[in-house]
């Protein structure tokens, strides 16, 4: 994923992950568009990283939640051929049990973590598929396999963003776009205390740097794997997983209740 003077667009871009991502893209040469809400963050790392990169960063300050801010974000996607890269990272958690927590916090979620991630992917594809070219990284995490007490909507959530970049690598086979989906389990960014989760309350052990996470995606995604688990070591574990994931898709394929369900 080298590139000369071509812009990758980085949500989500002013902390945690999304900071990274822009710092590593730039090191590979890419101009930036940093999109978040907090502005004054993202101009500080645009300041930083053409510094340090002698590349160009532009800050798009944006709530990507709201229509205005999406749809601005949007018809910057369609309309510049320099990009050539989006990370859909841009996300939130809100870590409660759904019967405790106002509809809100479940709609927040859903909005960033699966409407504006499926619109800017709407919004970039047409360019990417008529150019042959692009790349696309989606950030999932390790709660789209699992479900816990206090994430059934955030897990619910980021199976969608798996499940839909599955399905768009499928789509995407024959041609020269490139749809990578990161799966991260726990990893220390600003994200879990605003999710009412601290992080002190982690085993330190158990959490990774956003550097480490970053890298270890990069080099999955160098490596050209489509669905990176960065902190899985056995490869085969998801190998077995996933073949029994569509074993027990195709043998559902029957047209028939299952034995034991048949009415007495
Ligand atoms: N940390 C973890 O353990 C894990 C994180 N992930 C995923 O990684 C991604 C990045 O999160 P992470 O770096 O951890 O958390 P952070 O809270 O550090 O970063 C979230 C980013 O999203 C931006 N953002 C939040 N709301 C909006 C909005 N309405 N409009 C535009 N931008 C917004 C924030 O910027 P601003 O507030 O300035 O708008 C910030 O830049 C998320 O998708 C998260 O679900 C996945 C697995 C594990
Ligand atoms: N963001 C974390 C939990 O809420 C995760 O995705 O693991």
């Amino acid at each position: 994923m080298n590139s000369s003077r071509k812009i990758a667009v980085v949500t989500g871009a002013s902390s945690g992950i999304g900071a990274v991502y822009a710092d590593r893209l730039a090191r590979r040469g890419y101009d930036l568009l940093l999109v978040a809400r907090r502005g004054d963050r993202l101009q500080t790392l645009a300041t930083r990283l053409e510094q340090a990169y002698d590349i160009k960063a532009e800050t798009l300050v944006a709530d990507l939640a709201q229509e205005a801010g999406l749809t601005q974000l949007e018809s910057v996607l369609a309309s510049n051929p320099a990009i050539r890269v989006l990370v859909n990272n841009a996300g939130i958690a809100r870590l409660s049990p759904v019967a405790d927590a106002p509809p809100q916090d479940s709609l927040s979620q859903i909005a960033l973590n699966i409407t504006t991630l499926t619109r800017l992917t709407h919004a970039v594809l047409p360019a990417f598929k008529a150019r042959n070219d692009g790349v696309i990284i989606n950030i999932a995490s390790a709660l789209a396999l699992h479900a816990l007490p206090v994430s059934a909507v955030y897990s619910g959530t980021k199976a969608f963003v798996l499940n839909f970049s599955r399905g768009l690598q499928q789509e995407l086979a024959n041609t020269g776009v490139r749809v990578q989906v990161v799966l991260p389990a726990a990893t220390a960014t600003d994200l879990w205390d605003i999710s009412g989760v601290p992080l002190a309350a982690l085993a330190p052990d158990t959490v990774m740097s956003a550097e480490h996470l970053v890298d270890a995606a990069l080099a999955g995604f160098d490596q050209g794997e489509s669905v990176t688990l960065p902190s899985m070591a056995d490869t085969g574990l998801w190998a077995r997983y996933d073949t029994a994931r569509a074993e027990l898709f195709t043998t559902m394929q029957t047209g028939q209740p299952a034995p034991r369900l048949l009415a007495l």
